[in-house]
């Protein structure tokens, strides 16, 4: 999308040949983009979170199969590749999800074949994920259209929690895909945005990327969501997911599952983003069944921000020798989900709709 009117992907292949990204550590304060060299940097930036967001976490996978097939293209690099890149953050599906399809790919082929498909195949998977999140914008522009008409043309407020924006994918976005396409349309939408602790992706991106776009919109305390929703400041929320289950649980970043819940409580309808990438078909259960990722300590006793003279600067916030507990997502089971918004329709949570939307992958 765009950065200062010109338009970026979150990762792409320079004429060159080297593989680039935006180390959003460092946004909104820093633009700072980066060339991923070899296995290490791509395992480091997926892990440190330069790059994050399921379907970017997969993109990028891709490519860091296809930079060490061009250092090293035997059976044995292939699969400690897959190992050392499937070792790095252990909830967004789609890290497996692209590991196991460059795999289907490149297993197959002589050594010396293997660099030039991964290549291709991690750039078909970008352009894959860029209309399929385009698509996804298109069907949720249904439910804001709906909403708007109901209001008279009035303003549509909707709730976003952590990025499931542009920079969580390799363009447009999952849950602010609808958004765009809606503002693009004319309609009046509103955002209130998530600030998400404890890495306050939506502080630091959302806001961003909605800046940049000119969409109207508030950052807000995580904590202040069901008030706004107890006083019918929100129309709908619309969030992204790292995993939903066969059956439709949705796994997505702490909190999500309390908005669920205020939303349910207010009749406030909970719409997911979900791209079929990051369904995993293999798991019913989301609360049983989906590895929940723990983060260090300090991503919640530290906070990062722009110092007084411009410096990015991470602070103390709780005493010395305090410890903490960092889950990174949590489940939000079905019946709590008014919707999943696919790039083939707007679904019921639930194993029979998902199984009719996509027969072709729930039967593999
Ligand atoms: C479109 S997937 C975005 C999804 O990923 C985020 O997690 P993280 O920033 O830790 O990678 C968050 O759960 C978003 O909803």
């Amino acid at each position: 999308m765009k950065i200062n009117g010109k338009h970026y992907r979150a990762i792409w292949r320079e004429p060159s040949g080297e593989v680039k990204v935006i180390d959003q550590r460092w946004l909104p304060h820093e633009l700072r983009i980066v060339t991923l060299a070899n296995r290490k940097d791509f395992a480091d930036a997926i892990y440190e979170m330069w790059v994050r967001g399921a379907p970017l976490i997969g993109a990028t996978a891709a490519y860091g199969v296809a930079v060490q097939m061009a250092e090293d293209p035997s059976d044995a690099s292939l699969d400690e590749t897959y190992e050392v890149l499937h070792a790095t953050r252990p909830t967004a599906i789609n890290l497996k999800w692209a590991l196991d399809e460059m795999n289907r790919v490149l297993r197959p082929l002589a050594p010396e074949a293997r660099a030039e498909a991964a290549y291709k195949r991690a750039a078909e998977i970008c352009d894959e994920d860029v209309e399929i999140n385009r698509r996804i914008g298109l069907n949720g522009l249904e439910i804001i259209r709906e909403i708007a008409a109901k209001k008279g043309g009035g303003r549509v407020n909707v709730l976003t929690h952590c990025n499931a924006g542009w920079p969580a994918t390799v363009d447009w976005g999952t849950a602010t895909s609808p958004i765009y396409h809606a503002v693009e349309e004319g309609i009046d939408v509103h955002v209130f945005v998530d600030e998400t602790r404890p890495r306050n992706q939506g502080a630091q991106l959302t806001a961003w990327e909605l800046n940049s776009h000119g969409v109207s919109h508030d950052l807000i305390v995580d904590n202040a969501g069901g008030h706004l929703m107890q006083h019918g400041e929100i129309d709908l929320v619309i969030v992204g997911t790292d995993r939903t289950t066969a059956r439709g649980d949705v796994c997505n970043k702490i909190g999500t599952y309390l908005k669920a819940l205020a939303a349910k409580a207010n009749g406030v309808p909970f719409y997911v983003a979900l791209p079929s990438p990051t369904i995993d078909w293999t798991v019913q259960d989301g609360v049983k069944e989906i590895p929940i990722e723990e983060r260090g300590p300090e991503e919640v006793t530290h906070v990062q921000g722009k110092a007084a003279d411009g410096a990015i600067i991470s602070v103390q916030i709780s005493p010395d020798g305090t410890g903490a507990r960092n889950p990174a997502f949590d489940v939000t089971p079905a019946e709590l989900v008014t919707g999943l918004i696919t790039e083939r329709g707007v679904v019921a949570a639930d194993a029979e709709a998902l199984a009719a939307a996509f027969p072709d992958l729930a039967s593999r």
